[in-house]
């Protein structure tokens, strides 16, 4: 499977890294704006995997050079504009960016499934999912799966039990308006039902990427795992079940946004999307992320209007 890596900043780094560590390409092609710093990351990398089972051949390049890939890991992003976690900051560079070079991933590479990293990813999503005219399955963000993994570790922590055996989905807007979905949440079987304790730990885990931000100026690591399942669960046709942005369908009335419902992944991209039952609170945040989303949609169109 050919792999390409858009954008080798912290995220790219880490993601390039465990793909190595974990074999999940057999060809992994490196593309950054600083070409000399990613040949030099790609031979560290091939330096990796040669100590691994598995082989992985990573090389750097540039656009063209993603062609005939069958998975685009899109990181690539302008530097943030802020010391705390603002995911809209730099949102009309990062669209610009994704608007220049969409045509030549999509021409190259018509059968890719295309993940969005970048922020803010709900809104790059759909973005991408307009502007390379590739079907929904195969256009999706990272959405809330790392939202979902920190309150799953919050969970467990609370709970004493596994953090993959905690059945609860933070869905909606990767961002303040993220739903923590409790009233579909299970453990082994017994429903949890919402409560303030868990409303407590769900502000921590929405709470969390900032704290991180205000110390350590960026997150990746997390990022990286939760990259790392979606492309195992594609890679291996494993058919995981993840919380990822797309394109809605009318849900709760919500159409035309691109935001995370639980979906099964694999070998096609998305094969299935699952639709929890909300109570009123969860809807109504599940609508004010939708607006956000429109809203950014509405004001970032015509800067592209201009361009093209
Ligand atoms: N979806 C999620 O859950 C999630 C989590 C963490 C980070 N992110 C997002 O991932 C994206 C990447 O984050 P990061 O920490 O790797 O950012 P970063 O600033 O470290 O790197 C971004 C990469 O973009 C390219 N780039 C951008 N501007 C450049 C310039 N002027 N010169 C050269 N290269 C340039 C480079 O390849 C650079 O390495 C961001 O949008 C971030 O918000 C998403």
């Amino acid at each position: 499977m050919k792999v390409s890596l858009v954008g080798l900043g912290k995220v790219g780094s880490a993601v390039a890294h465990a793909i190595v560590l974990k074999g999940l390409a057999d060809e992994l092609v490196l593309v950054s704006r600083r070409t000399e710093i990613a040949k030099s990351e790609a031979d560290d990398l091939n330096h990796a995997a040669g100590l691994e089972e598995h082989s992985v051949d990573v090389r750097a390049g540039g656009d063209l050079d993603t062609a005939d890939s069958d998975v685009i890991l899109y990181c690539d992003a302008s530097p943030a504009k802020s010391i705390d976690v603002d995911r809209y900051s730099a949102a009309r560079d990062n669209l610009q960016r994704l608007h220049e070079r969409i045509p030549t991933f999509a021409a190259g590479s018509p059968q890719a499934i295309c993940v969005m990293v970048t922020n803010p990813v709900d809104v790059m999503t759909w973005f991408a999912l307009q502007m390379s005219g590739f079907p929904q399955e195969r256009v999706f963000g990272v959405g809330t799966l790392l939202d979902t993994a920190r309150l799953r570790r919050l969970l467990s922590e609370k709970l004493s039990v596994h953090a993959s055996d905690v059945r609860a989905y933070v869905i909606g807007e990767h961002g303040e308006d993220q739903v923590a979905s409790f009233s579909t949440a299970s453990l082994g079987g017994e429903s949890m039902k919402p409560s303030e304790d868990l409303a407590l730990l769900a502000r921590q885990a929405a709470e969390s990427a900032g704290k991180i931000y205000r110390t350590r100026g960026f997150t990746n690591y997390g990022i990286a795992g939760a990259t790392m399942m979606i492309l195992e669960s594609i890679r291996n046709n494993r058919r995981r079940t993840a919380p990822v942005s797309m394109r809605i369908n009318d849900y709760y009335g919500v159409k035309d946004v691109c935001l995370s419902l639980p979906a099964v992944i694999g070998r096609r991209g998305i094969e299935r999307v699952l639709r929890p039952e909300l109570n009123e609170a969860e809807q109504a945040a599940f609508h004010r992320g939708a607006s956000r989303i429109r809203e950014a949609i509405e004001v970032l169109t015509p800067s592209l209007e201009a361009v093209s």
